[in-house]
């Protein structure tokens, strides 16, 4: 933001320009939020330019007839640059914190800490935020809520809880990233003539426009062996469910074929529940090999309800075996591992390195939080910073697209892109769910699209399909939304190749 900022002011517009702006739109928004009259706002303003903001909207909404009161950290209000000058252009009072009363206030303005945020709140902040936190005054954030950190969402101790906040010029990292997303409320991204922000390594929303154009959609003259062969690799006898649920989501997002590769003692329960997906048996790494040596096979899912030790470690090691048997136009295989095929490798992501190094094909891992906390507890490095940071890292690490889940899923590549999962559906957090998105995924894979575009298509798709069902959703229900949830894909396709869109960046 602030490279933004730079640019902007290079470019000829001055920083109190760019403040008076920031300002109008926090005014506006409260406008906004509580039209008629009678208003009081109460404005805590901190010691840089996110202070010097909230003086601008405090000015401006008295110029509005709103009664309004300020309050300042002591001693260390605004005294240098842009901020000292919104402040010398507030023509009321201004008080000490000890004043500030959020019961009396029919809105707050948090203007305490924006994007110069270094620390956890202490002290005098600390102490005003937890009083604003006990009342239930409606606050409009500046940028984003005093306490959390923008690029990442992190909170160390306290952070405001805002009802809207009002950012400028494109979304940041922590609007989405939790915590700092539970913290934001509404979010308004206000336009105040901040230059084109082009950041290295690119943070984008996990919206269509990252991926759309890479959706492989099936020829009018296609045949299913074009759109390619997924193997899903089934648990034993009593683990087969999570295979099938993740061979069924590689089937209904358009694998032309799906097998799921049992053991002997897992043939018949797979057998029972199998229509569409095809059978065969495999009884191990070296079963695997052999199935694998037929190159039409273009994608590997496993690890769901795989167990977890040696015998999934070898066949991770099938999967990505280098590859000699190519013929021309042949493209490498491509590998999905989650859940077993990961914590199979606790303590040893640099053996999973290896393989993944030594593979041509594309690879996604797709880790939750325990999964990837165990998969790297040798690598402090890569478990240290905000879930982009550490995605970006392992990404960096493995030379593999990596999928780290939850609310705010991340997918990093190992260039440093990323996307954040624009909020996903409470009802996913149910057992089998994480299968289907391994199978959306491998199926993306199977049909050429590109690894870090598939993982985030997948993410949303998966994300789309649960809130289409929305309440009782269990994973079976996933892939069942599919065909809707493509539908709405194909008319916003339309409607892009009409219009063109650009993906959303973050800062
Ligand atoms: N960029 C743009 O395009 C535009 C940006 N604009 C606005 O500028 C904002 C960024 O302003 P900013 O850089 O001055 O930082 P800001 O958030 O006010 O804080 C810095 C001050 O806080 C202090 N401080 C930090 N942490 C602390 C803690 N835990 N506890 C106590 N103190 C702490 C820190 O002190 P220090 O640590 O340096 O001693 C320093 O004094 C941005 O969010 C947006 O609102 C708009 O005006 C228009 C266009
Ligand atoms: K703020």
């Amino acid at each position: 933001m602030a490279e933004a900022d730079r640019r902007t002011i290079a470019a000829g517009t001055d920083g109190y320009t760019l403040m008076q702006r920031a300002g109008r739109a926090v005014a506006d928004a409260c406008e906004v939020m509580l039209p008629g009259a009678s208003r009081f706002a109460a404005v805590l303003c901190g010691p840089g330019n996110n202070g010097g903001d909230g003086f601008v909207a405090a000015r401006l909404l008295k110029e509005r007839g709103w009664s309004v009161s300020v309050h300042v950290l002591e001693p260390r209000d605004p005294s240098t640059g842009d901020a000292a000058r919104a402040k010398a252009d507030w023509p009321g009072d201004i008080h000490g914190p000890d004043d500030f009363d959020p019961s009396a206030a029919d809105l707050v303005i948090d203007a305490l800490f924006g994007a110069g945020l270094k620390r956890g709140l202490s002290g005098q902040a600390e102490r005003l935020v937890q009083r604003l936190k006990d009342a239930d005054t409606p606050v409009v954030a500046v940028d984003i809520p005093s306490g959390v950190d923008g690029s990442s969402g992190m909170v160390t101790g306290v952070a405001v809880d805002a009802t809207l906040t009002v950012t400028f010029g494109c979304a940041k990292p922590g609007h989405y990233l939790y915590p700092g997303r539970r913290h934001r409320g509404r979010l308004v991204v206000s336009d105040i003539g901040l230059g084109p922000l082009e950041p290295h390594p690119a943070t984008m929303l996990n919206d269509t426009t990252v991926w759309l154009q890479a959706f492989p959609w099936p020829d009018q003259d296609g045949h299913k062996y074009k759109r390619g062969h997924t193997i899903v690799v089934s648990g034993s006898l009593a683990h087969t469910g999570a295979a099938r649920l993740a061979a069924r989501g590689a089937l209904r997002i358009g694998a032309g074929l799906v097998t799921l590769a049992s053991p002997k003692d897992a043939l018949s329960v797979n057998a029972a529940h199998l229509t569409a997906v095809m059978l065969r048996e495999v009884n191990g790494p070296d079963d695997l090999a052999e199935l694998l040596s037929d190159s039409r096979l273009n994608c590997v899912v496993m690890g769901p309800g795989l167990g977890v030790g040696a015998v999934t470690r070898s066949l991770v090691a099938v999967a990505l075996a280098p590859r000699s048997d190519l013929r021309d136009g042949q493209s490498p295989r491509a590998c999905l591992l989650d859940a077993d095929a990961l914590t199979s490798f606790s303590g040893d992501a640099g053996r999973l390195r290896d393989l993944i190094r030594s593979t041509s094909g594309a690879v996604v891992i797709t880790p939750h939080d325990g999964e990837f906390a165990r998969l790297f507890s040798n690598e402090p490095a890569i478990l240290a910073g905000s879930k982009l940071d550490r995605s970006r890292k392992a990404a960096q690490f493995l030379g593999c697209v990596v999928l780290l889940k939850g609310p705010d899923t991340v997918v990093a590549d190992p260039k440093g892109r990323a996307t954040i999962s624009d909020g996903g559906s409470p009802w996913l957090a149910t057992a089998g769910s994480g299968d289907v998105l391994s199978g959306f995924i491998g199926g993306l894979l199977t049909q050429g699209m590109p690894a870090f575009e598939a993982a985030a298509a997948g993410d949303h798709l998966h994300t789309i399909a649960a809130k289409i069902f929305g309440p009782g959703l269990i994973a079976e229900d996933i892939p069942e939304q599919l065909p809707a949830a493509l539908r709405m894909l194909q008319a916003e396709g339309g409607a892009a190749e009409r219009g063109g869109t650009q993906p959303l960046t973050l800062a």
